[in-house]
């Protein structure tokens, strides 16, 4: 008997360009949300884009929360005030941390939400994963994505530099985190998705050509990486997990964010992580010189000290990454220092 069946959740409304922001509520009409929204922010998206925002939604009153920090105690202060103003649908306005925390909070409350990224800093802000850290967990899990996605280069481009910079060396991990999803496939039967697996790579490969467009001050960085961004959400979509878009590379960054918390940002670590892992795929003839030179072309860290992070941090991350969560990778069931040092010696990481 045929048993197999797929529930893939996909935003609705995609609108990426020059000055869509004063398309949010064009674009919010069509998803017939009602009531009150909500906006869910933090302090510099809201001054910066806050009231073009709100203005939009005049006639139906919307409130405001302005959050800081990825906590459960922001995602507890966003739903009281989501309950206490009688809110029918959340709008997260800012990078990553006002994105989480409302795909979270309208997950609780059953309530739709809107994705208004102001940074192009990772594929979190348009994907169906939400990361929160909790305890020692740092890696993300599943929340609905959002219903629309309204991302204007013109806000995306004046962010600091290094929060697209990033966005574009988490696509990039994108190819190690496919080949740690193969292996995974082949070696411990995990379910594999061909088209998530293709789309994920594609994504990978058409960011990198288009690497010579991608220049601090050009507002088609900002277009190229969150369409990329954007691509590689979909492929998270459809393979209903973070796999395509997560393998060793980004245990690597979850271990960084423990070990060194707060020293460099998630794009950057999993940009190095991934060069350490692709060597660890393909050894010294492999790609990972190519996945270098991309991450160096587009000003992304590519060594420890760029990172800011110590040599002996990025050992015990390495050598503990395999640790913190139930993925299979290139890293299996632990790899020794010497191996550590080596492999992040020959790719100059350290
Ligand atoms: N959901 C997921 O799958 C993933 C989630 N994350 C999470 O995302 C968060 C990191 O994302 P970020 O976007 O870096 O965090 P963020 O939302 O804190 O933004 C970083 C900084 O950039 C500022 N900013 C944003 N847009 C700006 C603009 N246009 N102009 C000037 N400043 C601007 C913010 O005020 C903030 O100070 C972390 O909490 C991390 O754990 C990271 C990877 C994946
Ligand atoms: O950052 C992500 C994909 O780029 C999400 O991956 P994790 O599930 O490892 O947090
Ligand atoms: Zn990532």
């Amino acid at each position: 008997m045929f048993d197999k069946s797929t529930w893939i959740k996909l935003p609705r409304n995609v609108l990426v360009g020059h000055g869509v922001l004063d398309q949010l509520g064009e674009a919010v009409d069509e998803l017939y949300l009602s009531g009150r929204p909500l906006v869910v922010t933090s302090p510099t998206p809201n001054e910066l884009a806050g009231d073009r925002v709100t203005e939009q939604f005049a006639a139906d009153d919307p409130a405001t929360v302005v959050v800081e920090t990825a906590s459960f105690e922001s995602i507890e202060r966003v739903i009281d005030t989501a309950e206490r103003e009688d809110a029918g649908y959340l709008i997260a306005l800012g990078g990553g941390k006002p994105i989480d925390i409302a795909k979270m909070a309208s997950d609780h409350l059953n309530l739709g939400f809107v994705a208004v990224p102001t940074a192009a800093s990772h594929d979190g802000i348009v994907s169906g994963r939400s990361s929160i850290p909790e305890g020692d967990t740092r890696h993300s899990v599943a929340a609905d994505p959002p219903l629309a996605v309204v991302a204007d280069t013109e806000i995306l481009a004046k962010a600091p530099w290094e929060l697209t910079t990033a966005g574009c060396a988490d696509i990039i991990s994108n190819y190690t985190a496919v080949k740690d999803w193969r292996l995974a496939h082949r070696l411990k039967n995990v379910e594999y998705s061909e088209y998530a697996g293709a789309l994920s790579e594609l994504t990978a490969e058409m960011l990198v050509d288009s690497a010579d467009s991608i220049k601090k001050g050009h507002e088609e960085s900002a277009w190229i990486v969150t369409k990329a961004l954007v691509s590689s959400g979909v492929a998270m979509s459809i393979a209903g997990s973070s796999r395509p878009a997560s393998g060793a590379e980004h245990l690597f960054s979850h271990q960084l964010d423990r070990i060194a918390p707060g020293k460099a940002i998630h794009g950057h670590q999993v940009g190095v992580g991934s060069i350490i892992t692709e060597f660890l795929h393909s050894g010294e003839k492999g790609q990972w010189s190519d996945i270098r030179a991309a991450l160096a072309s587009i000003d992304a860290p590519t060594t420890a000290s760029e990172l800011g992070v110590s040599d002996q941090e990025v050992i015990e991350a390495l050598t503990t990454a395999h640790t913190i969560r139930d993925r299979y990778t290139i890293l299996g069931d632990g790899i020794t220092e010497e191996a550590a040092i080596e492999v992040a010696t020959a790719t100059g990481v350290i």
